[in-house]
């Protein structure tokens, strides 16, 4: 049996972990942590029992590859599910919070601050029952600064002969490939306090990572730059996609093919072709989606405005603004393209997961897609391979979305089938990247429809030569597409 890991300074030795929030990142990276630390007994807790009753079943409440044999191999072993939040978190040594850290949609800093709610509950709670020293690891998204008020809360509340050390230990893993990214991560990082107490703790917490990642990829720092680490990262992530899709709207207007520029650009190593030529193909049609760029950028922006950075807060603001202007510039092609009018048009959307290889739709961009279309009365047929109907009805009848359910119901139509969803349709847009999308019998699909049908490829992954031979009208991001055998001289720039 391995020897557990003793803090001499909190008097306790790390063998349970508890983690508060079973979402798309405490399920997994507790489930990897547990398949890797076999003497750790790791639970998960939620206050949704929808949530516990699915990881405790054989449909996860998450879709990503390769998670299903990990849960199955530890589960009841040593990685637990429960909604007992109480018991679990006065056992555990190590705490995680990994709650969600929406944008907040009331009060001050309305639509851009972080909503820390959830987090405070979890603190408040962890004050309220432990009866002996934890670690308390804040592992959600936060601005800076949050492990301060988790730590205040926890201190103002001590009880004799307990005492806590507050890491930061923010993730890094993307959605579809959840697994891998926990596995082999590019780093690991952790934040603590610079005192001999948090020294002890750091390493506690180095020491459970350490059994599957390698030391020289775990870093550790002030617990401030560990937090505006995370922040400043997925700023990055979202600010070279906005670059990318502003220099898609150039080559539109030129002749340019953003492909080629991303690929020139990217064989600079100084610049690198990561997230370049993939926000081309993956995140061409309107900008990125996903629960966390737009609400973590967002939350850059309140945090400069807050310490009265506003020149920062503007920098950062044009990275939504750049994502919010795709999203618009691409329904307005379609409806253009359709002879400015899709009113009572069938349009079928392929995908509406805001990547490929999940079935998470929160920001996706095929809900903008779909919110602008049926804005202007277009009837929508839906495929996605891994959605759930309830999932898609949800987000597109959010009243950010639709003020009218029944407009709605009476516009959407959601398909099991692909075929079937682009019958007797005017026009097929390609919202999310699914492999399969990539192989559908195409010709088949153009003997069904409307003519002349037209397909949107806001993904640009099908082959545009062989669609446009086939009949189709092709647009897509960043490329102008010029029919077989047809001459169409560039625009000129406008006479002065
Ligand atoms: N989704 C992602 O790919 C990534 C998310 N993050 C960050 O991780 C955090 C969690 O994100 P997700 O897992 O996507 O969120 P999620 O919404 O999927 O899961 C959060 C869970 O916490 C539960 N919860 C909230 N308050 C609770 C409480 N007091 N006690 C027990 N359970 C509670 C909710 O019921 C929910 O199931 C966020 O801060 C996010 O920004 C970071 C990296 C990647
Ligand atoms: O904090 C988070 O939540 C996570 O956010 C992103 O992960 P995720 O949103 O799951 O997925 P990404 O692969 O980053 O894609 C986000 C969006 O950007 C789009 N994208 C991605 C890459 C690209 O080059 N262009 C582009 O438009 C995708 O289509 C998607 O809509 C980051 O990649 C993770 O490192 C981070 O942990």
């Amino acid at each position: 049996m391995e020897k557990l890991f003793y803090c001499s300074k909190l008097d306790m030795t790390i063998g349970k972990i508890c983690c508060i929030g079973a979402g798309y990142v405490g399920g997994p990276t507790c489930a990897i942590i547990a398949h890797n630390c076999p003497s750790i007994q790791v639970t998960v807790v939620d206050l949704s029992e929808e949530r516990i009753a699915q990881w405790n079943s054989d449909r996860l409440p998450i879709f990503e590859p390769g998670l299903d044999d990990i849960v199955k191999g530890c589960r009841g072993k040593n990685l637990f599910f429960s909604t007992d939040v109480e018991k679990e978190i006065i056992e555990a040594d190590l705490i995680f919070i990994c709650v969600n850290t929406p944008t907040k949609n009331y009060g001050v800093g309305k639509g851009r601050a972080a909503d820390l709610k959830y987090i405070e509950s979890a603190a408040r709670m962890i004050a309220t029952v432990s009866t002996k020293s934890k670690i308390v690891v804040e592992k959600s998204t936060v601005p800076v600064k949050a492990a301060e008020s988790i730590a205040n809360i926890l201190k103002a509340n001590v009880k004799p002969g307990v005492k806590y050390q507050i890491l930061s230990n923010p993730e890094f893993l993307a959605e579809g490939t959840a697994v891998k990214d926990l596995l082999q991560p590019d780093r690991v990082l952790i934040g603590g306090d610079q005192t001999p107490e948090g020294h002890e703790a750091i390493q506690a917490l180095c020491w459970v990572y350490g059994h599957w990642v390698s030391k020289d990829r775990i870093i550790t720092m002030n617990t401030w730059s560990s937090e505006l680490s995370k922040l400043a990262a997925n700023a990055f992530l979202a600010q070279r996609i906005s670059s990318i899709n502003a220099m898609s709207a150039i080559c539109e207007s030129t002749g340019a093919d953003v492909t080629e520029v991303a690929h020139a650009v990217g064989m600079d190593t100084r610049i690198g072709n990561k997230f370049l030529k993939a926000s081309v193909g993956y995140g061409g049609i309107s900008g990125f989606g996903g629960s966390c760029f737009q609400k973590d950028v967002l939350n850059l922006v309140y945090l400069c405005e807050c310490l009265n950075l506003p020149e920062v807060a503007e920098y950062w603001q044009q990275v939504i603004n750049i994502n919010d202007y795709q999203r618009r510039r691409f329904a307005n092609k379609i409806i253009e393209s359709l002879f400015n009018t899709v009113t009572n048009k069938n349009i079928a959307i392929f995908g509406f997961a805001f990547k490929k290889d999940t079935g998470d739709t929160r920001e996706s961009a095929a809900i903008y897609i779909c919110k602008y279309l049926m804005d202007e009365g277009a009837k929508l047929h839906i495929y996605d391979p891994k959605v759930e109907e309830k999932q898609l009805i949800t987000e597109l009848t959010h009243p950010a979305i639709s003020d009218d359910p029944s407009r709605v119901k009476e516009l959407v139509t959601i398909h099991k089938d692909p075929y079937e969803a682009a019958n007797n349709t005017h026009a097929l847009v390609v919202c999310t990247e699914w492999d399969e999308f990539i192989n559908y019998d195409y010709e088949k699909i153009y003997g069904s429809m409307l003519k002349p049908a037209f397909l949107f490829d806001g993904r640009i992954i099908l082959d545009h030569q062989k669609l446009m031979g086939l009949g189709f009208n092709v647009i897509t991001i960043g490329k102008r597409l010029q029919r077989p055998n047809v001459h169409r001289p560039y625009a000129q720039a406008p006479a002065q």
